[in-house]
């Protein structure tokens, strides 16, 4: 459905410089499926879901192929791009009081989402946009159609958010941290929204989260990124169990819940590369605990179980998959 292959986006800098915010990704998202990119802040994450989006800063230069549903994305027109958005593809971000128009009727804004796609009438539209309030779980949405969204609180305009972005049954749904705006109980809350309704329309999401609590409650997937690539991908189930990545390994054994017993909280010495001047060699080793003399230069990524991929020089020995950087 959504076919990310060797990705790179530089953004313009000053001074003539780049930043390689995205260093060469291969991801895919399939229908109904979560897959959850995880990394420490400036990894590229939300770069990345730009790329997707065709919501880059101007100047940025992308290459390597962005499908969806078999379609290449790259080469689209600004008009192409902006129907693509909102109907094949949405965006839920971290805000959802940025995301609404503050001064419009919460039911309006979802019934202008259809109809920013569809050629239906106002009674038409404004019957689905019930539909769709009622769907992700706004109590009597009829009457609450023409509130203002300051009359709802943040996990309800979350909500309405969601609601506007599945109008028109997008293929994917990108989710750019899309309940850390939120308090813990309505976060979970939000989160098994998603995975519901994905698991009834098909949908696939992108979930971009640095909270691995989040990808364990919800993802079928996770793609791990560090310094613009991805480090490790495979199933919730297996990464967790046995993270093969010295970063993974590092990410897992820093999480709060991992250490709640003991109160000692590790955490990763050091800071993710300036990304205008990138290392050559893998970009963790730096960091990296099991550093030896190979990893300057580049991991070879290789296939572990289950359809999974590791770049790393420790697992040398398994299966190539392919020659690209992550
Ligand atoms: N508009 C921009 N101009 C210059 N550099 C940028 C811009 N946007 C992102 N970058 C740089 O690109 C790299 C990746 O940033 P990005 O925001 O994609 O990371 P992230 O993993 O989403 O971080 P966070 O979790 O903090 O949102 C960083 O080095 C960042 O400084």
């Amino acid at each position: 459905m959504l076919q990310i292959d060797d990705v790179r986006v530089r953004i313009p800098v000053t001074g003539g410089r780049w930043v390689e915010a995205v260093g060469g990704v291969t991801l895919s998202v399939g229908s109904g499926e979560i897959v959850g990119l995880v990394g420490e802040s400036g990894c590229g994450k939300s770069t990345l879901g730009g790329a997707v989006m065709g919501l880059l800063p101007s100047g940025s230069q992308l290459s390597g192929q962005v499908l969806l549903d078999g379609r290449d994305l790259r080469g689209l027109t600004a008009e192409e791009y902006r129907r693509v958005r909102g109907n094949d593809i949405a965006l839920v971000s971290q805000d959802p009081s940025a995301s609404l128009d503050p001064t419009f009727a919460v039911g309006a804004q979802v019934a202008e989402a259809i109809r920013n796609h569809r050629d239906i009438g106002r009674r038409e539209a404004r019957e689905r946009a019930v539909e769709l309030l009622r769907a992700v779980g706004i109590p009597d949405p009829g009457a609450r159609y023409s509130d203002p969204p300051h009359r709802f609180s943040g996990g309800m305009k979350q909500r309405v958010v969601i609601a506007a972005a599945l109008a028109n049954d997008p293929s994917v749904l990108i989710a750019d941290e899309p309940t850390t705006a939120l308090d813990v109980t309505i976060q979970a809350q939000i989160l098994h929204l998603l995975r519901d309704l994905t698991v009834r329309t098909g949908t696939g999401v992108l979930l971009i989260t640095h909270d691995l609590g989040v990808v364990a409650q919800v993802c079928d997937r996770i793609a791990v990124m560090y310094a613009g690539q991805v480090v490790e991908q495979g199933t919730v189930r297996d990464v967790f169990a046995d993270p093969l990545h010295p970063y993974t390994r590092a990410l897992l054994d820093s999480q709060p819940a991992a250490h709640h017993q003991s109160g000692d909280l590790p955490v990763i010495l050091g800071q993710v590369p300036d990304l205008t001047d990138p290392p050559a060699g893998c970009r963790f080793a730096a960091r990296c605990a099991r550093v030896h003399d190979r990893c300057t230069a580049a991991p070879p990524v290789v296939e572990t179980r289950g359809g999974g991929r590791v770049a790393c020089w420790l697992h040398d020995a398994l299966p190539p998959v392919a020659q690209e950087a992550s």
